[in-house]
């Protein structure tokens, strides 16, 4: 799914009035509908008090069209203008006439108002500031965001919690809303993936206002959001007349004495996720225990007993993993420079390998084209240096992306992968995942993709997509606390399964109120 800025969002807009011939009070009623009925099924007409705080420009708008259904439907509704400007939009004042005519009067609250009462039993929709947010809100305004937030009520976000810049970072953390749930229309904002952000909306949802289709389909964004629909597509199916050859063969490289296993890990899930052949090259310490524990993986054994210090072989894998479990000794370093100085395959780099490249700049130019890299926020910040904020540090991975010419996969909870200007969010995984070993899992996977024929960019997204997959499978049965490593492993056949289940039936609504 793409996921536009607010620029693209006001031209999707436009084109929509122009192209559907429809006046922006009819998309605006669209909207409102649709945030009825949302609320509509899930109240049916309970008597709860619902504060509407609106805004007086279209997010507003939006607020008080919906008190207007709301109150047509015998809801408990307390309508409050918060009136911070008096550039009011045209939509919003013809949805605040309609409420007069039917004798609805909003409670206006100005710099000197006192905040209405809220309990933690009544139901806050906030549709004070939308995509429009140009500047911090005024004090006042940060003040009655607070006292929203304190109240501990469920608060419903019209599109974008208020107090949240679409495209930018936030200045004034407390003067934003937590939404307990966001519905967004037509399209996910990338505010709701960065983890600076993100924490103001507890979950969010997609509402179709019928955003002419032509526009989305034709104009290109910056960011995707990567769900089972963007990457079944990408999935080679295996061929009948095929052998372990045809599926290629993966090298993964690393370990030393203490962390064999995070080379068993990455060994494992490459095989899980299809490799053909899998090699694993490691200290001499970590023959027995590899051999033990994974009958199907061939080993090469460094001269050295704890740790890596030459690699040479004479296989010949078509992609290579490294980095996991390597330690920075100089010894290692030494031999990660002259691996990289003769080598042409494909190479996924994670950890320690990650480590190295930041200790020693000048061996990134080394790196053959479209090398993943795999970081997470702490070996990132040593590959690429400090960020102001999430969106700087967006913009400082592109440039590194683009000058090393580099994949990088940005480890997190929605981890997002970076390359030729592009980023690609993903949107499975959970907290259960933080754990250790976790990131070899991924990094086997994603160069079991490789070794069988998915190029870097398409290996990177849907490895990322499978690993968090498997992840969320796998908690079903373990819970956040004792998910590990190996059991997100276990669960890859499960994520491959799933791709092509059917899903889940829609329930019908009940009484939704037609355009
Ligand atoms: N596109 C769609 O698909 C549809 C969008 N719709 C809805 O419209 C919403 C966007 O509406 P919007 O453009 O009127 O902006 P909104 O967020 O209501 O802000 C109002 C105005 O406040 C001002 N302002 C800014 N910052 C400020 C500050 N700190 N303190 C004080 N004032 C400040 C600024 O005006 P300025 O003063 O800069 O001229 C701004 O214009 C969108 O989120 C969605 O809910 C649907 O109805 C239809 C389909
Ligand atoms: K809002």
């Amino acid at each position: 799914m793409k996921i536009f800025n607010a620029k693209q969002i006001y031209e999707a807009d436009k084109f929509t009035i122009k192209k559907q011939q429809i006046s922006s009070d009819e998309l605006m009623e669209r909207v409102a509908i649709q945030i009825f009925n949302w609320l509509h099924l899930r109240l049916q007409g309970a008597p709860v008090k619902i504060h509407l705080f609106c805004g007086i420009g279209n997010n507003g708008g939006d607020g008080v069209a919906v008190a207007r259904h709301l109150q047509e439907h015998g809801y408990h509704i307390h309508v409050h203008i918060v009136n911070y400007s008096d550039k009011r939009s045209d939509d919003f004042l013809l949805n605040l006439n309609r409420l007069k005519d039917r004798k609805i009067w909003p409670n206006f609250i100005n710099s000197d108002s006192e905040f209405p009462e809220i309990s933690n039993e009544d139901i806050v929709i906030d549709a004070i500031f939308g995509i429009g947010l140009n500047r911090n809100p005024d004090a006042w305004v940060v003040k009655l965001i607070q006292n929203i937030n304190a109240s501990n009520a469920f608060v419903l976000g019209v599109d974008i919690p208020s107090g949240l810049f679409t495209d930018r970072a936030v200045e004034i953390k407390e003067g934003v809303v937590r939404a307990s749930y966001v519905l967004s229309f037509q399209t996910p904002k990338l505010v709701f993936f960065l983890p600076e952000t993100g924490i103001y909306s507890n979950q969010w949802e997609i509402l179709d206002i019928g955003i002419d289709p032509e526009y989305l389909m034709n104009t290109a964004v910056d960011y995707d959001l990567i769900g089972k629909h963007e990457v079944l597509p990408l999935y080679i199916p295996r061929e009948k007349f095929s052998h372990k050859g045809t599926y290629g063969h993966a090298l993964i490289v690393g370990g030393s004495y203490g962390k064999i296993g995070s080379v068993q890990l990455a060994s494992k899930a490459c095989l899980l996720t299809g490799s053909g052949l899998v090699t694993a090259y490691l200290p001499k310490c970590g023959y027995i225990p590899m051999q033990t524990a994974l009958p199907e993986v061939m080993i090469i054994t460094d001269e050295d007993e704890k740790n890596i210090s030459t690699i040479n072989f004479e296989i010949s894998p078509n992609v290579i993993g490294i980095g996991i479990g390597l330690s920075t000794v100089k010894n290692t370093q030494k031999a990660f420079e002259e691996f990289l100085k003769k080598n042409t395959l494909p190479l996924v780099i994670d950890a320690d390998g990650i480590n190295i490249l930041s200790e020693n700049k000048s061996f990134l130019k080394l790196l053959p084209a479209q090398t993943i890299l795999t970081p997470h926020p702490k070996e990132l910040e040593r590959l690429i240096g400090s960020w102001k904020d999430d969106f700087d540090k967006l913009k400082k991975a592109k440039a590194f992306s683009k000058k090393y010419d580099c994949v990088l996969v940005l480890k997190g909870a929605h981890t997002i992968t970076l390359y030729n200007n592009k980023g690609y969010i993903n949107t499975t995984g959970n907290p259960g995942m933080a754990t250790a070993g976790s990131g070899d899992v991924l990094t086997g996977i994603i160069t079991g993709l490789i070794a069988q024929g998915y190029s870097t960019e398409t290996a990177a997204v849907f490895g990322v997509y499978l690993h968090g997959k498997a992840g969320d499978i796998a908690v079903e049965n373990y819970g956040y606390q004792a998910l590990i490593a190996s059991t997100i492993s276990d669960a890859i056949g499960d994520a491959f399964i799933d791709l092509f289940k059917a899903p889940n039936p829609v329930p019908e609504q009940e009484e939704p109120i037609e355009e």
